[in-house]
């Protein structure tokens, strides 16, 4: 990418087929990523992944094919219209299904790519519960199970080229579940490093020094979301990310796929129980399901109820405030 190198994100790489195989080094790294970054480049490039990376592919065109019909069409399935929270649907500027041609592939392909990060999220889930030595039935994993229905997010995004240098077409914000997978061939996703704090500063997003995160062929970048931080009282850090052009530049048309992985709206999201993991104190800590979560932090994205300062408490995932 072409801006300075201290501009861009220096994230870590980590191994799937490493993790796969057991390796403790690998393992070690990637609790050290998620505790010190919450961001990361997860390698697929060995061969057993060719399938998922093809896959995704095959989503990129299903995503372009399907920005393509007409407006009339896409609002057909106005995400507004077709549920109260923002999971469904096609967004003006935005997303949802639809396929008249189920024999066309894509759909297999979708399935695909659920599959494969539903796996590869499976063995980062474990590795991480090995890590910090969590006790039976409080698993990462034990909170989103494979063979049940799924409360993920698939997005399929399609940022429209904008001449404006300073527009923000995704504001700051952290991810609403355990584990996000982003999938992007063109330069736009931005990470605040951990070791800037916004808090209590009244900073405009724009002033912060936001870090690019170049694509990666073969590669998804992969971030802790909030759910993981409130599992773990904040060892786990999920990182504030945002999408806009490179600097002094238009943005560019920008398609990209984000899998956001989320516990089961039932699931508790307190402190689990581990030496490794900094416990509050008795009556601290106000637990709050995964379904109580994502209902607060659509509210808080479509600027409903509350001050300022607890909105943007809820989209930063507690991080600090941006105005
Ligand atoms: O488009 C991207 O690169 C990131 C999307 C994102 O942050 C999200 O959907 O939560
Ligand atoms: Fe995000």
């Amino acid at each position: 990418m072409d801006v300075s190198s201290e501009k861009v994100a220096s994230l870590r790489t980590i191994s799937l087929v490493k993790l796969e195989s057991g390796s403790v080094s690998e393992r070690d790294l990637l609790l050290q990523t998620c505790t010190e970054d919450g961001f990361f480049y997860l390698d697929l490039t060995h061969p057993s992944y060719s399938a998922l990376l093809d896959n995704v592919e095959s989503v990129f065109e299903a995503s372009e094919s399907l920005f393509n019909y007409a407006p009339d069409i896409k609002n057909l399935f106005d995400v507004d219209k077709i549920s109260d929270l923002k999971v469904n649907g096609y967004k003006p500027k935005g997303r949802n299904f639809v396929t008249k041609d189920k024999s066309d592939g894509h759909l297999d392909s979708l399935r695909g790519v659920v599959r494969g990060l539903c796996s590869a999220a499976h063995l980062v889930f474990s590795s991480l519960s090995a890590s910090l030595s969590l006790p039976a039935g409080q698993h990462f994993e034990d909170f989103q199970g494979l063979p049940r229905p799924s409360p993920d997010i698939l997005r399929l995004l399609k940022y429209h080229a904008d001449t404006d240098t300073s527009c923000q077409p995704h504001v700051p914000h952290t991810d609403i579940g355990s584990l996000t997978f982003v999938f992007s061939s063109t330069p736009g996703l931005k990470v605040l490093p951990r070791c800037v704090s916004t808090k209590d500063q009244d900073q405009e997003p724009s002033s912060l020094p936001w870090q690019y995160v170049a694509p990666r062929p073969g590669h998804a970048v992969v971030n802790v979301g909030d759910c993981l931080s409130l599992l773990t009282n904040g060892l786990l850090k999920s990182a504030l990310h945002c999408v806009g052009p490179v600097e002094g530049r238009s943005m560019n048309e920008r398609y990209s796929i984000a899998y956001l992985m989320r516990p089961e709206d039932c699931a508790v999201l307190r402190t689990l129980d581990s030496p490794k993991i900094p416990q509050p104190a008795p009556g601290q800590e106000d637990p709050i399901t995964s379904g109580e979560w994502i209902r607060r932090k659509f509210e808080a994205l479509r600027g409903g109820r509350g001050d300022g300062n607890s909105i943007d408490h809820i989209l930063t995932g507690g991080r600090g405030v941006v105005s």
